[in-house]
């Protein structure tokens, strides 16, 4: 693993981790010669809401850098996987589903990135021979990490918030409805995708989903388990951008081509949250037992 900040002990713990920069290429060729890399998973972005505060950092970590990756893979005949996202869709696009193959004219520079990257990655697959794969993430929502600048980031501050002070203010509305995805599906689906032998894709590019929910419905079941949790609602310049982005995804042809399925829907989703997160929040505390649905 690699990145430009200092790892917590867990992810030094897990593996080695060296510190690498990809808008430096020289290194990154290093580091693909010296650790014998043969494969790219390649996460550096600055998210959606982040990417319009300091659009020419986004431009050149989230287009330069991608341009460094792909030369790489491409120089050195490894296999890469970009995460595309939902952010890859705007306002011309269906919303709900919102299918594979529609129009794709976002209205951030992350959509745009993402969209480019799609497509510069197809390209080299045809072009070049690279084995480019990409999937078009959710809202992906994990304990493990602070959220790191997106849209669907509510969806993760919700819990700490909620365990923490009891309440939460959203910056969304409380119907806006958006996909989301458990950390845990979405690396599987990374892992199966990856493994999967070239002939069995039939695109490059891949909707995957797991649920959709609005501020609202995930208030009502965080409640179940935080009894005087409080939700108040206080758009910002994000509830724009989310305007414009899928309300759920069809992902039925990753179902159809290589067998993706969901394990976490938002109860479960919730369940494996609050497990992870209480004993950080509230040490020593009896958990309260989920008051059931209505
Ligand atoms: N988190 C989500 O909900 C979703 C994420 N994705 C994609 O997954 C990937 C990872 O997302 P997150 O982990 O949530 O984002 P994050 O913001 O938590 O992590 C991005 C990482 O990129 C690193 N980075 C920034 N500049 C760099 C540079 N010059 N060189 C090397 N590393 C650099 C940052 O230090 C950071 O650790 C991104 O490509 C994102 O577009 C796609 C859909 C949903
Ligand atoms: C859905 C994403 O790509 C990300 N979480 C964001 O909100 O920018």
């Amino acid at each position: 693993m690699s990145d430009i900040i200092k790892a917590p002990d867990h992810i030094l713990e897990a593996g080695p981790f060296i510190y690498a920069d990809i808008l430096d290429f020289k290194n990154l060729q290093e580091i693909v010669v010296n650790y014998r890399v043969d494969w790219i998973i390649h996460f550096s972005a600055l998210l959606s809401a982040i990417g319009e505060q300091n659009v020419p950092l986004a431009m050149r970590v989230n287009i330069e850098g991608l341009h460094n990756i792909l030369e790489l893979a491409n120089q050195y005949k490894l296999k890469l996987f970009v995460p595309s996202t939902i952010g890859a869709f705007g306002p011309d696009s269906p919303r709900d589903p919102t299918p594979d193959l529609t129009i794709q004219r976002p209205r951030t520079i992350y959509g745009v990135a993402k969209v480019h990257a799609e497509l510069l990655g197809e390209y080299y697959n045809q072009r070049f021979g690279l084995d480019f794969r990409s999937l078009r993430f959710p809202g992906v929502i994990s304990s493990d990490t602070n959220p790191g600048g997106g849209t669907t980031d509510y969806a993760v501050a919700i819990f700490h918030e909620a365990l923490k002070t009891g309440r939460y203010q959203c910056y969304l509305e409380p119907d806006t409805m958006l996909p989301m995805m458990y950390i845990t599906d979405c690396l599987r689906s990374i892992s199966e995708y990856m493994e999967l032998p070239a002939e069995k894709l039939k695109m490059r590019t891949y909707n995957i989903h797991a649920m959709s929910f609005t501020p609202r419905i995930l208030a009502e079941i965080v409640k179940r388990f935080v009894p005087e949790f409080e939700m108040t609602y206080k758009p910002d310049s994000r509830q724009k951008i989310a305007d414009t982005w899928p309300m759920r995804f069809d992902d039925s042809r990753a179902r159809a081509d290589w067998g993706w399925h969901h394990e976490y829907d938002v109860e479960r989703l919730c369940q494996v949250m609050f497990d992870a997160l209480w004993p950080q929040y509230r040490p020593g505390k009896q958990r309260t037992k989920p008051v059931s649905k209505q």
